[in-house]
């Protein structure tokens, strides 16, 4: 248990911008499901004691058929999620059973086996770690009529990806602490700044994207033909 690294793979959103009848998470890469070259990552990675993964009530069968046929066998359990990508975190946090825990986005496939051991030992170093990229543009504020607000200092913005990496155990407290307070996050990480952890940018690649809207698998698809191994 001391220091056994576990994964919260989400994968119970509906893909809306994306558009796809099929949501975006089982779309075809190379004949693959994206969810399973997501898994495949941390079933490789010598880290990783186990894995959760949470996905939508109605697609926990065919998950749970692929994680046979793909021998995913640190995948201990496919839970359902919840209306949001925060509850279906919490959700998969309470399965976990490891010291540390990593929540990935199941529709980043691109993830790197170098990038999940720097966020390890960033979180080891420093309490919390979020894998990220400096932003490439100039990022404005812009008020609800289109007015431009402010122009913040690009040096201090980065673009949050994952893995998030945590003590489990402070993580399920922050995600409580969440719950009570009726505060929802877009990552994982603001529900431990509001706690009080800190967290730690660990400098990424742009390659790890979350895919999102239609131009995304292009890109997919092209990365995933000239994907090595790291
Ligand atoms: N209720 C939700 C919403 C999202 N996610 C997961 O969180 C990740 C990032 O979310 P996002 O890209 O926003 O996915 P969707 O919510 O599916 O997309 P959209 O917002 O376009 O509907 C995805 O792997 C998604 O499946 C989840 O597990 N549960
Ligand atoms: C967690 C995340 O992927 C970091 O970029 C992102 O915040 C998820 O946001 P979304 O609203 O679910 O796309």
């Amino acid at each position: 248990m001391s220091n056994s690294v576990g994964a919260v793979i989400v994968a119970a959103g509906r893909g809306t911008r994306m558009g796809t009848a099929e949501s975006k998470q089982y779309l075809l890469l190379q004949d693959k499901p994206i969810i399973v070259h997501t898994l495949e990552v941390f079933q490789r990675h010598e880290l990783i004691s186990e894995v959760v993964l949470v996905t939508g009530e109605e697609d926990i069968n065919r998950c749970r058929e692929w994680v046979q046929v793909y021998k995913l066998d640190k995948v201990k359990a496919v839970v359902p999620g919840g209306s949001e990508r925060q509850h279906s975190v919490y959700k998969g946090l309470k399965s976990l059973g490891t010291e540390w825990v990593m929540v990935h986005d199941g529709v980043r496939p691109f993830v790197q086996a170098s990038e999940i051991n720097a966020c390890y030992e960033k979180a080891r170093e420093t309490g919390a770690s979020v894998l990220a990229v400096p932003v490439k543009d100039t990022i404005k504020q812009v008020d609800g009529t289109g007015k431009v607000l402010s122009t913040p200092d690009r040096r201090s913005l980065w673009a949050i990806q994952t893995p998030q990496t945590f003590r489990l155990s402070e993580l399920l407290a922050a995600y409580d602490a969440a719950e009570r307070d009726g505060f929802l996050g877009t990552d994982d990480s603001s529900l431990a700044e509001r706690s009080g952890i800190p967290v730690s940018v660990v400098e990424g690649s742009y390659r790890n994207i979350k895919l999102t809207t239609l131009e995304d698998l292009d890109f997919a698809e092209f990365t995933e033909r000239n994907r090595g191994e790291d």
